[in-house]
């Protein structure tokens, strides 16, 4: 780690007779990142390669906790790997089009130990703060010990704040009347693993983005019987048109025109391929596919064999729920189905308003104000990276940009410095 401990004596912060917790604080001499998922790594190693120290924070005890803890098992990464690898250090060249998420965490272990990264695991951050009078960030944490049993408080200390919580930091859980009383097992899709242990089950999918979709197909090959809720719409595109990815595609026609011909012509491609997917329920939105990512974050689903299933009526798809009750779902169309157990593919969503003081570059949900491609630097020394809802490659791109910006400053920064202890050093020996 790149600090200085200030030695500051601990300070008292709350009493609480079973815990005494002490503050410690630390001078970082370089900008602290919250997160190290693939947009903390990606920034970190771009620092590195600039001789730009820093710390990186991270509330889980291991990298990249999302795909390592909050992921099912049959997992492949949906967009070609040259839109997933990260700045400076690409994929072996054995991986496949498509890597599983086993490969793309050995991937992501790999680039920190070649960056030499060493994140401060189990530490969340709790509270970052401008501390205007001195011109610095005030980043509070809690540390949990290896044995889990204690706590210790922190303060980091800095010029620089990269905050790469990323898009999923926490699931979404909506609430439904008679839920307590529905008596069978509930789950987010971020704990679903894999459909062994729901042979035979009839099991309600609530929500069709692509978690959903995927959980659904994963339970058909596990002869579970899923029921899918799409209480609106949902845009299904193939992943591949004529063997080519669709994703790489749309990038490619962009550079030649607005983004709602290119929707258009994704329609029409996904019309041709998928054929008609709104006799199955599977209703579109008015807004295209791309135009819905951009301005609502809504992804659309790349079918990797969802939809032949919908079609052969393996998963069937429902309208909105009305209520729970005991073994029993009731849809907003009437219907009263029996069913076992319930997955929650219902989405994700920034943490970052819980944490960190400040309204101005970010929004009320978490994400940066300023659209792509400004959405990367705020002011006095506030970073985002992976927040501009274009995946991995998208915090690649911001990763670049805030570190060249952070370099910059911490370089120019350090240059006076040096010139102010070199002049003081010489008022110094002038006594002599
Ligand atoms: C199931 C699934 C599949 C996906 N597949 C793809 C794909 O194929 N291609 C693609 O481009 N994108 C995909 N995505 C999008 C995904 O968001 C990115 O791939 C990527 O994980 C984003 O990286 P990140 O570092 O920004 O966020 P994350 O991977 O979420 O990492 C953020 C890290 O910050 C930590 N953190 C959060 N809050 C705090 C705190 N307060 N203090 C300390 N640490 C904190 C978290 O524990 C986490 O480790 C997928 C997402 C999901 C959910
Ligand atoms: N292979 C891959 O690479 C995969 C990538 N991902 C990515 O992870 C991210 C998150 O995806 P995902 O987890 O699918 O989340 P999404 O936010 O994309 O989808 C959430 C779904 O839940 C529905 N929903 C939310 N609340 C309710 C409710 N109260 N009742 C009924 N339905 C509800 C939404 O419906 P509505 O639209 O009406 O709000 C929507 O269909 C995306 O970026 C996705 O692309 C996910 C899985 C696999
Ligand atoms: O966020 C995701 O889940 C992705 O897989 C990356 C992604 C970014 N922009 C998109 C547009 C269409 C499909 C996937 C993505």
């Amino acid at each position: 780690m790149h600090n200085i401990s200030l030695n500051m004596p601990p300070m008292v912060q709350t009493f609480n007779p079973e815990d005494l917790f002490t503050r410690r604080c630390i001078w970082v001499n370089g900008p602290v990142i919250v997160g190290a998922g693939p947009s903390g790594l990606a920034v970190a190693a771009c620092l590195k390669e600039q001789g730009v120290p820093f710390i990186v924070l991270e509330r889980a005890n291991c990298i990249a906790s999302l795909w390592q803890n909050r992921t099912y098992d049959r997992l492949k990464l949906h967009l070609p790997k040259q839109f997933c690898q990260l700045p400076n250090f690409p994929f072996p060249l054995d991986f496949p089009e498509y890597p599983t998420k086993f490969q793309f965490i050995k991937y992501l272990e790999s680039y920190a130990s070649y960056f030499s990264i060493t994140p401060q695991f189990n530490e969340t951050v709790q509270s970052a703060k401008y501390d205007e009078t001195f011109g610095l960030w005030r980043v509070k944490t809690i540390r949990k010990s290896h044995s889990g049993n204690s706590f210790n408080e922190f303060e980091y200390i800095c010029r620089w704040l990269v905050v790469a919580t990323g898009e999923n930091a926490e699931k979404v859980v909506p609430e439904f009347e008679g839920l307590e009383e529905f008596g069978g097992h509930v789950m987010h899709a971020c704990d679903y693993k894999s459909g062994k242990s729901y042979n035979g089950q009839k099991v309600l999918v609530v929500g069709c983005g692509n978690s959903g979709m995927e959980v659904s197909l994963d339970l058909c090959n596990h002869h579970a019987k899923p029921l899918m809720v799409v209480r609106s719409s949902v845009h299904v595109l193939p992943r591949e048109v004529f063997g080519k990815s669709i994703f790489e595609l749309a990038v490619k026609l962009m550079k030649h025109f607005p983004l709602k011909v290119v929707d258009k012509i994704l329609l029409i491609l996904a019309r041709l391929i998928l054929g008609n997917v709104e006799k199955h329920g599977l209703k579109r939105p008015k807004e295209g596919p791309l135009e819905l990512k951009n301005s609502a974050g809504k992804t659309p689903v790349l079918d990797i064999g969802a939809l032949k299933k919908v079609r052969s009526g393996k998963i069937k798809v429902v309208p909105g729920i009305k209520k729970f009750t005991e073994g029993k779902v009731e849809l907003v169309d009437g219907r009263v189905l029996q069913i076992d157990s319930v997955i929650l593919a219902t989405g994700y969503r920034s943490n970052v308003p819980s944490w960190l003081k400040e309204n101005e570059f970010f929004s009320n949900d978490g994400i940066p104000r300023n659209p792509f491609p400004n959405g990367w630097k705020g002011s006095a020394g506030l970073y985002a990276v992976g927040f501009t809802r274009r995946g991995l490659s998208g915090a690649s791109l911001d990763a670049i940009s805030v570190s060249h910006d952070i370099a910059k400053s911490w370089k120019e920064e350090t240059k006076q410095k040096k010139k102010a202890v070199a002049s003081h050093h010489r008022r110094c020996m002038s006594h002599f």
